[in-house]
């Protein structure tokens, strides 16, 4: 289909007009806002003088409320409408200098037009003037699911009154900058190959862009997805998995704005770099962003005031640097166990037997005494009616303690510490205390007559102060042993063979390892990764859950990283919520089962009835040639289909040492920053191997930056970093630091290495110190790759 001259003019002649009228509004907004916050800044100058303040009687005080009422009011809705107004010339700004993207025309059945209205999509919708014609749909109104769906021909979409059909006469795409239409084309078969080649070869960026022009239908179905509770979505890597939660995030809000807030969902990333990475998409398009976190803080929020809680990168750094040492084995089950379904089931079966018996608790202490023994809280524990629930016996148990306590503070006033305590007290502490006993006697009108009335006043402050702490760890149930419960799991071997019978599961070959490892860790209040959920879990059962039901929607990203055991901690944990869950079991790197491994665990969590999956193959990151070199690495890659963009075939050198690696390395950085290159990343297994290239590097290669787990903004530039922070980021061009065999060899560094590569859009270069390549290398097909001379 090719465009006439005439086609051109009007669309041009239409940009000019529908940028005209959105200056108009703007204009017209901006007068308004800046009337609206003049008004509000006068408000606030002169509220007491529109205020009747008299508290002579209580008539006036009533009135005198109301008045401060009627005024704080006046003011909110003041605010209201200019924070209204603002966002939405915000919106129009942006709207402004490229208002549309897409054009459809669709005839109804039956509507009987021959050329119907054309629908012109945007990032947000805009009316004419009088406001009964939309000049941009925005691209999540119902109608616009056409043209990410369809091509022209017959076509349909849904509306909340049902189903739509017609036939889609026109498809056609822009590119608008700065009030001028550079590139138009009318769409055929595929949509947005010319529009997505556009997009794909330009270079990466330090934030992940919005794909709205460009949305591929299957992403589409993954964006505009509402019956499921959980949508599961496994895709290549670079397929846009990450870009289509994003989109889907927007679709939500706009669909369900209202009801729905952006601070009702939360995403759940790799790594503290990825959210700053992500964090404009939303933005980009008028909308606020949700909620970002990392499990590990989650983690570490609920754990670390009690433990060291290692993070998955920690563990991840022990378990690819620290093989044939003594433990390595054991831990490396442990880590598999503690992650597994056999495990939860464990857990909670043992919940079911503390039901009946098994409980521990910690003696309830004041000053080296007990309050209340440990045994005297196990035997009231079971004296409550077994058919009441463990976490409610827990309160009525804490509710007793608390009593017990305040029973306690009356024998304590007349004890001879006290007495000490007040002659002892420093004179502001006494002024403290003392204020404290007259603001008591105030209360009461008492007055102070007699010394004696005054020390008893101040004992009776100093054993309640003294006892404020041993409430408050009773009011956070800190009298509930979870660390002895945990640790009997790994001490008394006949309760996990019990508990285990009723399950199902087998005890790995090297439990006695496993035990050992995790006792000497718990006695130094340190929490390995891998029992950090457990144990969270076992409190949570025995405590009660703590759930968040203001969230609607949980969005995690990299879900192959998470074990099933963390999905169902998420689900209790957000009790209210969807999920959307994406992944890449390819690049599951992590020791741990994963939750993509097997969908049962994954499917059972909601129910298939609730559950959808949806499979993207196709990979948009990167060109043809580093598809075609990546997809042999893994399993089942014959299946990821590349985008058609064409680029050079990755590169691979072996050279001889470590000198001449860091030679190579620098000049090829030096020619691809001539090239333009701007964003590079030189590529290590660990952490370890970052610290000695960075080492190596900074001085050849100027503005290098390390990237450690610490690391926060994602910026643009050269970078050295480890493979496992990588993931989810992109990069104009790779270095793979050491490709060689002495580092990627074994099965379990396959997707780790495949991880790495797949970090680049342009240009892959795979550099090795030494002749030895890793077989992930020469496994691949001799033509998807140019070995280079290296010396
Ligand atoms: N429909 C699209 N239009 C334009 N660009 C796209 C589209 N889909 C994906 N991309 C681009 O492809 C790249 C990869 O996308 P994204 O990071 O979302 O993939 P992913 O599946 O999350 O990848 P990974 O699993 O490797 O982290 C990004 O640059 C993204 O902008």
């Amino acid at each position: 289909m090719s465009l006439t001259n005439k086609d051109w003019l009007e669309e041009k002649q239409r940009v000019q007009e529908v940028i005209g009228s959105i200056e108009q509004r703007i204009r017209q907004l901006e007068a308004e806002t800046g009337e609206v916050k003049t008004e509000v800044v006068e408000i606030r100058k002169h509220f007491w003088d529109e205020v009747t303040v008299n508290l002579s009687t209580s008539e006036d005080m009533i009135e005198t409320h109301f008045s401060l009422r009627q005024q704080a009011e006046v003011l909110s809705e003041r605010e209201r409408s200019y924070r209204q107004a603002a966002a939405t010339l915000k919106k129009l700004r942006r709207l402004v200098r490229s208002p549309y993207f897409g054009r459809i025309d669709f005839r109804e059945e039956g509507s009987g037009e021959s050329s119907p209205e054309p629908i012109y999509l945007g990032i947000t919708s805009f009316r004419d003037e009088e406001g009964d014609r939309f000049l941009v749909y925005d691209w999540r109104a119902p109608v616009s699911s056409l043209y990410y769906d369809y091509p022209p021909g017959p076509a349909k979409y849904e509306t909340p009154g049902g189903e739509i059909t017609g036939e889609l006469l026109l498809k056609r795409q822009y590119v608008i900058r700065d009030g001028g239409i550079h590139w138009m084309f009318d769409t055929g078969i595929t949509i947005g190959d010319e529009l997505l080649q556009q997009v794909l070869s330009r270079n990466s960026d330090a934030q992940m862009k919005s794909i709205v022009a460009t949305i591929q239908k299957e992403q589409n179905q993954i964006i505009r997805n509402d019956r499921s509770r959980l949508l599961i979505v496994q895709g290549a890597a670079g397929s846009g998995k990450t870009s289509a939660a994003l989109q889907r995030v927007a679709y939500l809000l706009y669909k369900y704005r209202g009801h729905l807030t952006a601070d009702q969902m939360v995403l759940f990333s790799p790594n503290p770099m990825f959210n700053s990475y992500v964090s404009t998409v939303l933005p980009e398009l008028g909308e606020e962003n949700m909620q970002q976190t990392t499990f590990q803080e989650y983690l570490e929020r609920r754990l670390g005031k009690d433990f060291k809680v290692e993070d998955p990168f920690d563990q991840m750094e022990y378990v690819l640097t620290s093989e044939g040492q003594p433990g390595y084995n054991g831990r490396l089950q442990g880590i598999e166990y503690k992650s597994s379904d056999d495990f939860f089931r464990v857990l909670l079966a043992y919940k079911d037997r503390l039901e009946a018996e098994g409980m521990l608790f910690k003696p309830v202490k004041f000053r080296g005494n007990n309050i209340v023994s440990a045994a005297q809280l196990k035997e009231k524990f079971y004296e409550y009616d077994s058919s009441i629930r463990l976490t409610n016996r827990i309160v009525l148990l804490r509710d007793w303690l608390l009593k017990e306590v305040a029973s306690f503070e009356l024998t304590q006033r007349n004890e001879p510490w006290v007495e000490e305590e007040i002659e002892l007290l420093e004179p502001e502490d006494y002024q403290r205390a003392y204020a404290r006993v007259r603001k008591m006697q105030k209360d009461k009108e008492e007055t102070f007559d007699d010394f004696e009335k005054e020390k008893e006043l101040l004992a009776k402050v100093i054993v309640h102060e003294r006892l404020k702490p041993v409430r408050k760890r009773l009011k956070q149930l800190k009298f509930v042993h979870v660390r002895a419960l945990y640790r009997q799991l790994f001490t008394d071997s006949q309760l996990l063979a019990e508990l285990m019978k009723g399950t199902g599961g087998t005890m790995p070959e090297l439990w006695s390892d496993i035990c050992e490892a995790t006792i000497a860790k718990l006695e130094q209040s340190e929490l390995s990764f891998e029992d950090a959920t457990p144990y969270l879990f076992l409190l949570e059962l025995v405590q009660g859950f703590q759930t968040n039901t203001s969230v609607r929607h949980v969005i995690v990203d990299e879900v192959q990283d998470y074990s099933p055991f963390q999905l169902e901690f998420l689900k209790r944990l957000f009790p209210r919520s969807r999920m959307t869950a994406l992944g890449d079991l390819n690049q599951a790197i992590y020791a741990h089962g994963s939750a993509l491994g097997e969908l049962e665990p994954l499917t059972r969590l909601y129910g298939p009835d609730q559950t959808e999956l949806i499979r993207l193959t196709r990979s948009y990151r990167s060109t043809k040639e580093i598809v075609e070199f990546t997809r042999g690495m893994v399993p089942g890659g014959d299946a990821i289909i590349p985008f058609n963009r064409a680029g050079a075939k990755p590169e691979v050198m072996a050279g001889a040492g470590r000198e001449w690696l860091h030679e190579a390395i620098a000049s090829r950085i030096e020619a691809l920053r001539s090239d333009g290159c701007e964003s590079v990343a030189i590529i290590c297994k660990t952490a370890g191997e970052s610290v000695e290239a960075f080492a190596a590097l900074q001085n050849r290669v100027a503005g290098l930056r390390l990237v450690t787990k610490d690391t926060q903004g994602f910026e643009q530039g050269v970078v050295v970093i480890p493979a496992y922070l990588a993931k989810g980021v992109e990069f104009d061009a790779v270095l793979i630091y050491d490709g060689s065999k002495r580092r990627y060899s074994r099965e379990s560094e396959r997707k780790l290495f495949y991880t790495a590569c797949t970090r680049a859009m342009h240009f892959l270069y795979v550099y090795s110190p030494d002749q030895d390549l890793s077989p992930f290398i020469t496994e691949q097909k001799a033509d998807t790759y140019v070995m280079m001379p290296g010396v």
